[in-house]
């Protein structure tokens, strides 16, 4: 089976997101493994693999929470580290896997906070505009003064991604966003990524329901063994030989309206 790489070039800056031989262990443990690839502006790009393949460290090392042993990553052209807390959050937004809430902070103020990089010292009416906004956006339509912690974990969940839209940044990258979503939400938070939120921002996002990925995705990344894979862009990307390299697992691929389906076989 032929996997392309993705091209990479240093002088291409009109990425969204370019990545460049990227290598990450903690302590001996090699997670990543020369990862190279790029992310085109505008796109919903979703990012699968099995637990454990390194989706949540990659993208910890793309928003510099962890420091690579090795490659470079540019965000729309600019290297990340070299800017200042301002540029950054205005270019970059990430939604963490995990977040523990401890204090009773009104459902608004939470979304509030997403603001700090446009926030001066007081937020501004534009400020509160765009935090309700946003969660108008995902439909949340408990009392914004609520209490944060008092939110059953999909509408916390909500919320914490209310907080990353409306700081607006120009790339987005979500680290299993519909985690603790039902069905409902699950399906109109990505469609409202693939169709209102891009072209405007681009989107990232760890995905583990490849059927849900795979309805609503532009693109699609994998990652095993500490390696990306990229579909081949002459083949589907839910060819069921990708598939079953990625999860190891035998699967029934079903087309449908130009996408797919994919359900684990049966007695396999
Ligand atoms: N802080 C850490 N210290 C040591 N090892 C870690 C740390 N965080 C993650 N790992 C290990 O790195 C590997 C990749 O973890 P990572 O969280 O990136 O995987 P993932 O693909 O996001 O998994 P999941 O789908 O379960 O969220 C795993 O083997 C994990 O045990």
């Amino acid at each position: 089976m032929k996997i392309s790489k993705i091209r990479t070039s240093a002088e291409e800056t009109s990425d969204a997101l370019w990545v460049q031989d990227v290598a990450f262990a903690y302590d001996g443990l090699k997670v990543l493994q020369g990862v190279s690839f790029r992310v085109s502006p505008g796109r919903f790009t979703v990012v699968l693999g099995r637990n454990g393949s390194g989706k949540s460290t990659l993208f910890r090392v793309i928003v510099g929470l962890l420091k690579p042993q090795r490659g470079s990553i540019r965000v729309f052209g600019r290297d990340l580290h070299g800017l200042g807390f301002r540029d950054r959050t205005r270019l970059l937004g990430f939604l963490p896997q995990q977040h523990h809430a401890i204090f009773p902070f009104r459902v608004r103020d939470v979304v509030l906070t997403g603001r700090a990089a446009h926030v001066g010292l007081i937020p501004k009416s534009e400020d509160r505009e765009a935090a309700m906004e946003a969660l108008a956006q995902l439909g949340i339509d408990h009392p914004a003064e609520k209490p944060y912690t008092d939110l059953s974990g999909g509408e916390q969940q909500l919320v914490l991604i209310a907080r990353v839209l409306a700081q607006n940044p120009r790339l987005l990258l979500l680290d299993e966003p519909t985690a603790h979503l039902d069905f409902v939400n699950a399906n109109r938070l990505l469609e409202l990524i693939r169709h209102s939120l891009c072209p405007k921002m681009t989107v990232v996002a760890i995905v583990h329901d490849p059927n849900l990925a795979f309805w609503h995705g532009d693109d699609f990344l994998f990652l095993a063994e500490g390696r990306v894979l990229i579909p081949d862009p002459q083949r589907p990307p839910w060819s069921s030989e990708l598939v079953q390299r990625v999860y190891g697992m035998v699967v029934d691929i079903l087309p449908w309206k130009n996408r797919a389906v994919v359900m684990p076989k049966v007695g396999s």
